[in-house]
């Protein structure tokens, strides 16, 4: 993903190097002496993607709201973009903020397109803009505007609601978003869908974004970067989902992150050319499934555990590059323990 640029493929006037958003000492203390959140330090880079993950009541809401500045911090300092939040106005700062929450609060006696069309509008566009733009922005996250557009909220599912929900986030295409449990809502099934589809419109969007779940495999799904939390605001720890599965800081994070971690890394781990055996000898007709190389481990176990013949073929593109077997897959899995 590119660190350097917004996803406007703007530079940042105050430097590509330094991080979109920044939290130095950041505490909320709630005025009757709960402390939501301890000082703490975090950073977000262009364009990466990181998760707030921990028990219920830890401070992860909090956190996000400090950053848009619907809770205003007790300490610290939250820098956005190279300035301090405090000293932008509150109204012109959401404006560069997309936020998801999980009763995403759609007008109930609006249509579908009348409600992703709220935000272009309040921003001065012009009714027909507001009215394309929230027409893409439907396709963008995967409804049929033909289909979904004249539809009214309780005319969706719980999935398309929350679609709906990001296309509205995502309308004043801010360079950053905030998302407090967006796919909570779901059944687990769906939930995985939403997941995939907006990792896979990150892909192309580049947005940074900070992601709220009490869900630890949506977090390593999700996430470049896990912030773990504990209870009182303390940041257990903040490291790659493949660092904190591999090597959890305490007790705290290696209880959270759970006892089957050797089986979430698959999701986390890519597969490689060097676990593959060569096609030497065997033609792509006598192997039952193909998977792409960027597939997770995750992907190619299931693909093999569908398949009876305990050999898949490995493509990139349309060329085959190799064989994958159990074996293969347990070597990169104990590669990735080192
Ligand atoms: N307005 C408030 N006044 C007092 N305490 C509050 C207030 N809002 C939140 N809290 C407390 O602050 C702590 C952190 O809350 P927060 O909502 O940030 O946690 P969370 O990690 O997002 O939890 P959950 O996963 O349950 O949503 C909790 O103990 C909560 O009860």
């Amino acid at each position: 993903m590119d660190a350097t640029a917004s996803s406007d493929g703007s530079t940042s006037p105050s430097g590509a190097d330094e991080p979109m958003i920044l939290l130095q000492g950041v505490g909320k203390t709630y005025d009757d002496g709960t402390v939501a959140v301890h000082e703490l330090d975090l950073d977000v880079r262009r364009g990466e993607m990181v998760c707030l993950v921990g028990p219920s009541g830890c401070g992860k809401s909090t956190t996000l709201k400090m950053i848009n500045r619907l809770i205003e911090p007790t300490t610290g300092r939250i820098i956005l973009d190279g300035t301090d939040v405090t000293e932008s106005d509150p109204v012109e700062l959401r404006r560069g903020i997309g936020y998801v929450i999980q009763q995403i609060g759609l007008f109930p006696h609006q249509k579908i397109i009348t409600n992703v069309m709220t935000v272009p509008l309040l921003y001065g566009e012009s009714k027909s803009t507001a009215r394309t733009r929230a027409m893409e922005l439907l396709e963008t996250v995967g409804l049929d505007p033909a289909k979904y557009a004249d539809r009214y909220p309780h005319q969706l599912s719980g999935g398309q609601r929350q679609r709906v929900g990001v296309a509205r986030a995502l309308a004043a295409n801010p360079p950053v978003l905030l998302m407090d449990e967006p796919f909570g809502a779901v059944d687990p099934v769906v939930r995985h869908k939403l997941q995939d589809e907006f990792l896979r419109l990150q892909r192309d969007l580049g947005k940074t974004v900070v992601l709220v779940t009490h869900d630890i495999d949506e977090a390593v799904r999700m996430g470049d970067r896990v912030a773990v939390f504990a209870v009182g605001g303390r940041l257990a720890q903040f490291a790659t989902p493949m660092e904190l599965l591999a090597r959890p800081a305490d007790d705290f994070v290696a209880d959270f992150v759970g006892s089957t971690r050797g089986l979430r890394r698959l999701t986390v781990t890519p597969l490689r050319e060097e676990h593959l055996e060569p096609m030497d000898g065997v033609n792509g007709g006598q192997l039952g499934a193909a998977i792409d190389l960027d597939s997770s481990l995750e992907e190619a176990l299931a693909a093999l555990l569908r398949d009876d013949k305990a050999m898949i073929g490995v493509k990139r593109g349309s060329q085959f590059v190799g064989v994958l077997t159990p074996n293969g897959v347990h070597q990169a899995l104990r590669e990735s323990l080192r």
